[in-house]
């Protein structure tokens, strides 16, 4: 199969309703999410506390597109296997949470799922150039990861063009998180970006009760793209 390059939308359900996450996911997806993107948080790696492979396998069935598991999480390793058998197609693990990140990637393509490897705003592209061949995505974060709701940080922008000068013509995706909407999201996929994660541009434009607001949204992200 072709790789796919085209732009995709993933809305984050950090944003969503808690008490309705299935009916959540299933209404962005009917609204035209191409992905899913469930950001995991320990209160120790981030400040913040979200879900665990516990919701992750219990939204599965609800996700019938790309199951996207970011983990701010550390360590890493213990926890792929959870997260593989919860249905994750893609894990994607942060660059700076362990010292071993090729043997997290390898664990993680191991378990049967594509590796992706997340860049703290902080972080340089550099940082991951020994990796390209264990990854099937990069992460260059908009924001410091912790929260929704933040403001977009610009420095990504040049950082996003680094990274696909340095992908070339590899099957690597590239996907950008934080303070995406219709104003930002042009910046970053005319820099490289394919995949767009947007938490509050999506899910606080709607509900499971009036979805058509993430259509619109989501429209609004992919019509500011083109
Ligand atoms: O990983 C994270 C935050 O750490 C994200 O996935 C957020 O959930 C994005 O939210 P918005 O900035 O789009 O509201
Ligand atoms: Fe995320």
């Amino acid at each position: 199969m072709t790789f796919d390059r085209s732009l995709k939308i993933a809305p984050s359900i950090l944003a969503a309703d808690f008490a309705a996450l299935g009916a959540e996911c299933e209404a962005a997806e009917a609204q035209g999410a191409d992905w899913m993107h469930l950001d995991v948080m320990d209160g120790h790696y981030v400040p913040n506390i979200s879900f665990g492979p516990a919701i992750c396998a219990a939204l599965r069935p609800h996700i019938r597109k790309v199951m996207d598991v970011h983990l701010m999480i550390a360590p890493v390793d213990p926890y792929i296997e959870a997260f593989a058998q919860a249905g994750a197609d893609f894990i994607t693990a942060h660059v700076e949470a362990g010292p071993h990140v090729h043997r997290t990637l390898q664990a993680i393509r191991a378990a049967g799922c594509k590796a992706g490897v997340a860049l703290n705003p902080g972080t340089p592209a550099e940082a991951v150039a020994d990796l390209l061949d264990e990854v099937d995505l990069l992460l260059p974060m908009s924001v410091n990861p912790g929260f929704g709701g933040q403001k977009f940080i610009q420095t990504v922008v040049p950082k996003i063009r680094k990274l696909r000068d340095m992908v070339g013509d590899r099957p690597i995706h590239i996907q950008v998180d934080g303070g995406i909407d219709p104003s930002t999201a042009p910046l970053v996929a005319e820099a490289g970006a394919d995949v767009l994660v947007a938490g509050s541009a999506v899910f606080g434009k709607g509900s499971v009760d009036a979805p058509e607001g993430y259509g619109d949204a989501m429209r609004a992200i992919r019509e500011a793209c083109a």
